[in-house]
């Protein structure tokens, strides 16, 4: 059976320094930013959905309207309930899928900031915090996307606190710049795998 590995941590904690980490390690890891993205252009129920709330121009050329999407769920509570119960359920039989066609793999994660929140707690069998301070993480986010505070701030105004993570958390990985990273990967791998088997078979 494959362990799937739930990798959770708020904007800028280093989710996808983590879930790299794993990747050359061999374990494969569903990336939700991405693969959500891309079921919202794709799946032809979450675009008609998404339109009826937002309207046309949510879409435009074909292309998922960010900056429209982005103020609209990121600007209340609500809307951000409205886009999540329109894609979450979608993305998660996506995932299920995505897990059967790795079953070759005795690892395997899901990196998402939102992985509680969005119920993808039940689909893992550990969860796994990436924490760095939130100080540390607006700095990391806003030199990334060149995005100012305020944006920084009220994303992460809209996920569950550190504390919550942390709480439901079986694993946490401290990603403050100063604690070195792999050893933390490599225990986390240890405490989960039997005999080291995590590496997915070779392709044929
Ligand atoms: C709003 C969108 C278009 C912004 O895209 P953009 O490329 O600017 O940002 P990106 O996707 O990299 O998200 C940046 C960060 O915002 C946070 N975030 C994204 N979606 C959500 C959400 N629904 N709730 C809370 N935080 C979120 C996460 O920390 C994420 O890593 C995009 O995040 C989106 O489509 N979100 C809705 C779908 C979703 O819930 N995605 C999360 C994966 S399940
Ligand atoms: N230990 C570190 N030292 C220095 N820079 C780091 C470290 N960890 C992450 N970063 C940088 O901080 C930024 C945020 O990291 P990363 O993209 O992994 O975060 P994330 O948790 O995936 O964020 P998001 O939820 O916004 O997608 C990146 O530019 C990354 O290169």
């Amino acid at each position: 059976m494959t362990v799937r590995i739930g990798i959770t941590g708020g904007i800028g904690s280093g989710k996808s320094v983590v879930s790299r980490l794993l990747e050359v390690m061999g374990i494969p890891v569903y990336i939700s930013d991405m693969e959500t993205k891309q079921l919202m252009v794709a799946d032809n129920r979450i675009r008609g959905e998404l339109i009826a709330l937002l309207g046309e121009e949510v879409y435009v050329g074909g292309i998922l309207n960010k900056t429209l999407l982005a103020s609209y769920l990121f600007g209340s509570p609500e809307h951000a309930r409205q886009v999540n119960g329109i894609v979450h359920p979608r993305v998660k039989e996506d995932f299920r899928q995505w897990v059967r066609q790795h079953a070759g793999c005795s690892m395997a994660g899901i990196e998402s900031a939102i992985l509680i929140e969005a119920g993808f707690a039940g689909e893992v069998d550990a969860v796994v915090m990436v924490y760095a301070p939130e100080e540390v993480r607006v700095q990391r986010a806003m030199k990334r996307d060149a995005s100012s505070r305020e944006l920084i701030e009220r994303r992460i105004r809209s996920q569950m606190s550190d504390e919550e993570k942390r709480m439901r958390a079986d694993f946490v990985i401290v990603n403050d710049g100063e604690t070195p990273l792999i050893p933390q990967v490599l225990a986390l791998i240890t405490f989960l795998s039997q005999n080291n088997t995590y590496l997915c078979p070779p392709k044929k």
